[in-house]
């Protein structure tokens, strides 16, 4: 057997080789199968790769078509796949009369018999296309999504989707990092498991504000400090012990102290491991500039792959991806209106699904607006929608909501077991109690 050598992926008898033939190339099972057929066969070779395949497609273009002649469905897949651009045919059903090879038909049947096994091929369709007709209709309604309980917000985007990645941006201590901390917790209050990279708080930092943020204002106590006479706020230790009971095993964070911990691949592997062994399907990346970037790229290169990596791996996973980034130096001073204001790549606006601004208002446009925070919504690709939305701050509980309801929403914990009364609840508000009008 003589060797056609394209990086030695492909066997075949250069000499038996005659394009011009009307009976196509053959792609056999092994090398006796290549012999037995003689004219026009060929396989993959013993130390070939199926990926190195496409490195042969200029000698494959000059058959009419590829037949798989082997009744072996996998081969016909990887054919299928790994052959581009020409019509690939297998054996129509029960051609090889129950013989598991080429070889082994023959060996029952005469040469002249061969032909046969090719008559009724079927054309098996494209591996890269599909026919419209035949795709099942998405059902929005089936698409899984986190809401972020903020109606206005969930009424513009229709959730954070399942696949989608978004992206929040704001100039510094606008209050990203507290959005998208409340976010995480009305994802696990959704019955979603959660997966946080922060790459500035220490955990036990982080853990202060989401439990203040968890127990709500019914279960804080309230310190002056006594230095500087600022009120801080602590989540009450029984309320605490609940809030871990019922955060456990669905909140999870990358832990910063290890010193790779920043690298984009540490990241990605630690939610990987996070999505296939924890079940975690909500993730958090705050931010993209304390991640270390991989490679020697330049810096808005290396910042669009990060955000690419991310956006696959929110497709392949079918998880949601919250990723901070902040806005250009030249944005000081004004309002992020626009996805073009993301420092960095402009990339990181055109790869995500979803792009929103965080803004904190002074005290004279508070007013104005009638809220203390606003949102802009500057993109929701599934539904091309924009606006913005006003919320409402709570200072002690670190809770977001919105105008003319309160911030006293209960989280799971607090329906969790028995309802062991707490504090005395006789005067404490209801969810979103209204107390005015909307935005
Ligand atoms: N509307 C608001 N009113 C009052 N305080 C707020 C408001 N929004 C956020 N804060 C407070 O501002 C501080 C900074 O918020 P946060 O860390 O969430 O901002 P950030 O946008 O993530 O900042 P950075 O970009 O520096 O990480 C927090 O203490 C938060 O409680």
């Amino acid at each position: 057997m003589g060797r056609l050598c394209f990086n030695d992926v492909l066997l075949c008898e250069p000499r038996m080789i005659d394009p011009s033939m009307s009976t196509g190339l053959w792609w056999c099972q092994s090398p006796e199968d290549v012999q037995a057929v003689g004219v026009n066969a060929v396989c993959l070779s013993v130390t070939g790769r199926w990926e190195d395949v496409k490195n042969c497609g200029d000698w494959l273009s000059q058959f009419p078509f590829v037949f798989v002649a082997s009744p072996d469905r996998e081969l016909v897949e990887q054919v299928r796949r790994h052959v581009r651009g020409l019509p690939v045919l297998s054996p129509r059903e029960g051609a090889f009369g129950g013989y598991p090879s080429i070889t082994a038909f023959l060996e029952a049947h005469l040469p002249s018999e061969i032909n046969g096994i090719l008559y009724g091929a079927v054309m098996e369709p494209s591996y890269g296309l599909l026919e419209l007709a035949r795709v099942s209709v998405l059902d929005e309604r089936e698409v899984p999504r986190t809401l972020s309980g903020l109606p206005v917000l969930d009424k513009l985007t229709g959730g954070f989707r399942s696949g989608e990645l978004s992206v929040w941006t704001g100039k510094r201590g606008e209050g990203k990092s507290t959005l998208l901390s409340q976010i995480l917790l009305e994802a696990i209050d959704q019955g979603h498991k959660v997966c946080a990279y922060s790459g500035e708080l220490p955990a036990g930092q982080f853990k202060a504000w989401a439990l203040v943020q968890a127990v709500g204002p019914g279960h804080l106590d309230l310190f002056q400090d006594p230095e500087v006479g600022e009120q801080i706020s602590c989540a009450q230790p029984m309320a605490a012990r609940r809030v871990d009971e019922w955060w456990a095993g669905r909140y999870y964070l990358n832990d910063i102290r290890d010193g790779s911990a920043h690298d984009e691949d540490r990241i990605l592997d630690e939610f990987t491991y996070a999505n296939r062994v924890l079940g975690c399907d909500v993730f958090l990346v705050d931010n993209i500039m304390t991640t270390r970037l991989s490679g020697d790229r330049d810096f808005y290169r290396a910042q669009s792959m990060f955000t690419q990596r991310l956006t696959r791996f929110a497709k392949a996973q079918g998880v949601h991806v919250h990723l901070v980034a902040h806005p250009r130096k030249t944005q000081q001073g004004k309002p992020v209106t626009d996805g073009d204001d993301i420092s960095g790549s402009g990339d990181i606006a055109n790869l995500a699904d979803n792009v929103f601004s965080v803004r904190r208002l002074s005290d004279e446009e508070a007013e104005n607006e009638g809220c203390s925070s606003l949102v802009y919504v500057m993109k929701v690709r599934n539904r091309g929608k924009r606006g913005k939305v006003g919320l409402e701050f709570d200072s002690d509980s670190c809770r977001f909501y919105p105008p003319g309801k309160g911030p006293s929403k209960a989280y799971g914990w607090e329906r969790m077991g028995e309802q062991t009364t707490l504090v005395d609840l006789g005067d404490a508000p209801v969810p979103f109690e209204e107390s005015g009008g909307n935005v």
